[in-house]
């Protein structure tokens, strides 16, 4: 068994902390992870900076509309509409009526103006809008962004320096263990069937799931926890969790140069 390395229920701890923060620092962006499957997302423009949005609401399960004049699509915007059955696409320019019934809204066109007026038609519906390159009419910014399986991090700089963010993100994702994206997979597996071994929401069982995948990604390497498959999760819960116990990767044969 490992000892447990966490003594102290320690969620809530950074609370004070966090309130300082915010109280300096009331221009920040509130940073959060939108789900957006199966929401409406109008684009409108369909150049470069369109087919990297489409690319990134296609991803997040998006339903999305394109409107934009069939000259000016870039040839990966062309991709998209031919590739997905996710996306409508009119050959036009952006008419209001597109914003009936939509749930965000990404503007990437070469006109200012109409931009803006796009902008505040969305604000007046209260529909939220990132406007390419016009923070003032942005509700929301995009930011640099790394994708390992269900592995997400977003680089943002609040505006202040995009190629930075850019920067920055590669030094991020130099950096990330090797395995990140399986590991966090195989936890994710493994807590699905905790929750059906141990069903319930909140009170003593929340508490003691919480306290046992705390222990257990604690003490394994990601490259290990990325070794997990069904038979040795099975063991993990009938050996470990029925027992009270964290079993070690040794345990389990997932030292990370085991054969899985
Ligand atoms: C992160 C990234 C995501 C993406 O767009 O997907 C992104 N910009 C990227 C690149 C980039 N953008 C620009 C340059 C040229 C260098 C430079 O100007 O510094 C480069 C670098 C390059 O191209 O290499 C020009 C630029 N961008 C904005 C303005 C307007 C202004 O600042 O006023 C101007 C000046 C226009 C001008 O001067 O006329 C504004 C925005 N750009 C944002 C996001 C939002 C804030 C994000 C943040 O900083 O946290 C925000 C506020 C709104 C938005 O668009 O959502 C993506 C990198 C993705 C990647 O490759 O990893
Ligand atoms: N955030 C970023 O990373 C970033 C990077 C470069 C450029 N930009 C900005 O994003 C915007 C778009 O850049 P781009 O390189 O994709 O431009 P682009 O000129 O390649 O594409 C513009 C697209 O908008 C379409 N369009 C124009 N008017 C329209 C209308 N009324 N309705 C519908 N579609 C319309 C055009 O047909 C074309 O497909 C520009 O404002 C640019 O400054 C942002």
């Amino acid at each position: 068994m490992v000892p447990s390395p966490i003594d102290h229920q320690h969620w809530g701890c950074g609370t004070a902390i966090m309130a300082d923060i915010s109280t300096r620092q009331s221009d920040a962006s509130l940073l959060i992870a939108w789900q957006l499957k199966g929401r409406r997302v109008l684009v409108v423009g369909g150049g470069d900076v369109a087919s990297g949005r489409i690319n990134h609401v296609l991803v997040a399960g998006a339903k999305v509309t394109v409107v934009s004049p069939s000259e000016g699509l870039h040839p990966l915007t062309k991709k998209h509409i031919d590739a997905s059955d996710r996306i409508t696409y009119y050959d036009r320019v952006f008419d209001p009526k597109d914003l009936d019934g939509v749930d965000m809204v990404l503007t990437a066109i070469d006109d200012v103006d109409i931009s803006r007026d796009i902008a505040a038609k969305c604000r007046a519906l209260h529909i939220p809008v990132n406007v390419a390159d016009d923070p003032p009419c942005c509700d929301f910014y995009f930011g640099s962004q790394i994708r390992q399986g269900p592995l997400q991090i977003l680089v943002s700089t609040n505006g202040q320096g995009p190629k930075l963010a850019n920067i920055i993100r590669r030094k991020i994702e130099e950096s990330i263990p090797k395995g990140a994206g399986e590991a966090i997979e195989k936890v994710g597996l493994l807590r699905e069937k905790l929750k059906e071994r141990a069903p319930g929401v909140g009170g003593d069982v929340s508490k003691r799931r919480m306290k046992w995948m705390i222990e257990l990604c604690t003490a394994w390497e990601m490259d290990e926890l990325a070794l997990l498959n069904d038979e040795k999760m099975e063991r993990m819960l009938v050996e470990g969790w029925d027992k009270n116990l964290v079993l070690s990767p040794e345990e389990l044969g997932a030292r990370s140069n085991d054969p899985a």
